[in-house]
């Protein structure tokens, strides 16, 4: 049993070195939770949320987790009995939604979890890969000049897989730049629910450009219309907004919606969701890769750990450290070498916490004890 004597919640704020720029707004300013969460032997698990101080790419903000933590998550943990992180979901389900808030106090649980088991995240997750292969997700730029620019640089420091945010009046000029200068690489669109069925005329000129896949063209929390929209365009269709669930990943099978998976782990409310969503995927050949929310080095150490097991067979958005911030919370950064992120093997999420940098970046915090 793991008896959670202690959580602290830290409110961070951290400025990304360059703005990024999707189809629903630009971030600048990182603000998210850093959580902790603390065993009677002083032991600590850590987990981050990832939801933005605007509810822009779904309805959570940073203060919607503080409050739904604070008020009903870590009350109801710290007068529970922990056999394994599994029950921290089943726990949760009994408040509806507020994923990100779930996924960062049960990100931490898993963290202390696999440290107490002396194995690493990956391995208590059931990974196998030694390591995973990198692609990057570039915000929507000024010009197609910077655009291809980025792209260049991006190709030469070996990132596997480039992906382009793309909007009505912003795709078509966008690919075809890309295609001119690149037409061999890994590319792939993410809409950003930026499009409806009004459009599939104009994205079935897509599939000229030989796309991967273009992630989430219709509306959020979507799955019938994206089915209609896959029966008309050759272009693999990715969901990200639309998922929330294994249950929805089961559905948007079942319809022909999705063809591909972007799995966040604060977007389905957790890692014991995320392992269900992954033996999903691998039971319906279901290529997975694990998609990004600009996390700092604790959330992007969870997704290197999920990103470990098998059916992830796609490049995801876990680019380095250096690639968002000048210093991360987390001491080694997050490094890639030709394109590929190497698994950490020690215990936990593999990385220490670079408290200096946590001291700077940190805004506000609250420690809350077992009764
Ligand atoms: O973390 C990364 O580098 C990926 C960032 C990214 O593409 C996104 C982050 C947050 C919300 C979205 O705008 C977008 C996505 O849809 O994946
Ligand atoms: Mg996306």
């Amino acid at each position: 049993m793991m008896e959670i004597k202690t959580v602290v919640l830290r409110y961070m704020k951290m400025k990304l070195l360059h703005p990024f720029k999707t189809s629903v707004g630009v971030e600048q300013d990182k603000d998210f939770i850093l959580v902790e969460v603390k065993s009677a032997d002083g032991q600590s698990g850590f987990g981050e949320s990832v939801a933005s101080i605007s509810p822009l790419f779904h309805e959570e903000t940073v203060q919607t987790n503080w409050h739904m933590l604070s008020d009903y998550l870590i009350p109801l943990l710290l007068k529970s009995d922990i056999q394994h992180p599994d029950d921290v979901t089943k726990m949760f389900d009994h408040f509806r939604g507020n994923y990100n808030a779930k996924a960062a106090i049960e990100g931490a649980v898993w963290d202390l979890y696999a440290k107490k088991q002396n194995m690493s995240l990956a391995t208590a997750l059931g990974g196998t890969k030694k390591q995973i292969e990198v692609g990057v997700s570039v915000g929507i730029q000024e010009t197609e000049a910077k655009l291809l620019k980025k792209v260049e640089g991006y190709l030469e420091r070996g990132f596997k897989r480039i992906k382009v945010k793309v909007m009505p009046e912003r795709d078509l000029d966008i690919l075809q730049a890309i295609r001119g200068e690149f037409p061999d690489i890994q590319l792939m669109a993410d809409a950003n629910c930026a499009y409806t069925l009004a459009d599939i005329e104009h994205l079935r000129k897509f599939d000229e450009f030989g796309l991967t896949m273009i992630e989430q063209p219709l509306a959020h929390g979507d799955i019938v219309d994206h089915a209609q929209l896959q029966a008309n365009i050759e272009t693999p269709i990715c969901l990200d907004e639309s998922i929330h669930s294994a249950e929805d990943v089961r559905k948007s099978i079942e319809l022909g919606s999705t063809k591909i998976i972007n799995l966040k782990i604060g977007r389905v409310g957790g890692l014991t969701e995320s392992k269900k969503i992954h033996d999903l995927c691998v039971q319906h050949n279901i290529p997975l890769w694990c998609g990004g929310m600009l996390e700092a080095g604790v959330g992007r150490a969870h997704n290197i750990a999920i990103t470990s097991l098998p059916g992830f067979t796609l490049p995801g958005d876990t680019a380095p450290s250096a690639h968002y911030w000048d210093e991360d919370i987390i001491l080694p950064e997050v490094t890639m070498n030709d394109g590929l992120i190497d698994v950490p093997t020690t215990p936990g999420i593999g990385f220490d916490l670079n408290w200096d940098k946590v001291e700077e970046c940190m805004v506000h915090s609250r420690v809350f004890h077992r009764g």
